[in-house]
């Protein structure tokens, strides 16, 4: 019997139906089971930079740039900066020490000067002027940078993010018994 004439079409499909899954499933952090897997051959996730791969001699064809070395890209350097960002205010405690409260708007206020990405830093700049960091409580915290974030992707042109659905997207660093934890205020702090 000779090959089914819709098999590429239909493979086709199904690895576009995978990445727009996988991009959708990431944005708002559902953990993605593609629809099948029987096309693809070599588990590298998908994002509008990479090629889709399917089989081990396709992987000869990639650039020669190694992505692990060199220079990154703004869309890098955002979602680096980004996932450092959300991740501190999951870590930030219930009772954050004054300390804690004024580190968080100087690291805020640090960013819009030092970011290197000097239109991202100006624009950052402009944001916090009309949102003034706030972080008295991790909730506060968490729920401010969501929707500062939300900001930023609205003058992007990109989808905005449900921000009761932060605390599930992201989350505390996964550090054996929760020795990673910053501490907040005890009685004695006062
Ligand atoms: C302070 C700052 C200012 C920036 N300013 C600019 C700029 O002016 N111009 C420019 O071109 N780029 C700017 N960037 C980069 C830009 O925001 C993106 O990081 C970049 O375009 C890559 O976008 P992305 O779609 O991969 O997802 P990102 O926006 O990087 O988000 C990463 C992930 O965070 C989650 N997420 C998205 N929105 C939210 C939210 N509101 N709350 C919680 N989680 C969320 C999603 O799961 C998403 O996949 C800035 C980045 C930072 C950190």
């Amino acid at each position: 019997m000779g090959e089914n004439p819709w098999q590429p079409l239909l493979q086709t499909f199904e690895k576009l139906s995978n990445c727009v899954q996988t991009h959708l499933s990431n944005f708002i952090g559902i953990k993605n089971t593609p629809l099948s897997s029987s096309t693809i051959q070599n588990p590298i996730s998908f994002d509008s930079s990479s090629p889709i791969v399917t089989n081990n001699s396709n992987l000869q064809k990639l650039p020669l740039k190694d992505k692990s070395t060199g220079p990154v890209t703004k869309e890098e350097l955002g979602r680096a900066t980004w996932t450092f960002l959300h991740t501190l205010a999951a870590q930030y405690p219930e009772k954050p020490t004054r300390q804690q409260k004024k580190d968080v708007k100087e690291l805020m206020a640090i960013l819009s000067r030092i970011y290197p990405c000097r239109d991202c830093a100006d624009h950052f700049k402009e944001i916090l002027r009309s949102n003034p960091a706030q972080a008295g409580s991790q909730e506060e915290f968490s729920q401010w940078l969501c929707h500062v974030h939300n900001t930023v992707n609205r003058s992007l042109g990109k989808l905005v993010f449900p921000c009761e659905r932060v605390d599930a997207r992201w989350g505390k660093l996964d550090c054996e018994q929760r020795s990673c934890d910053l501490h907040g205020t005890s009685s004695m702090d006062f």
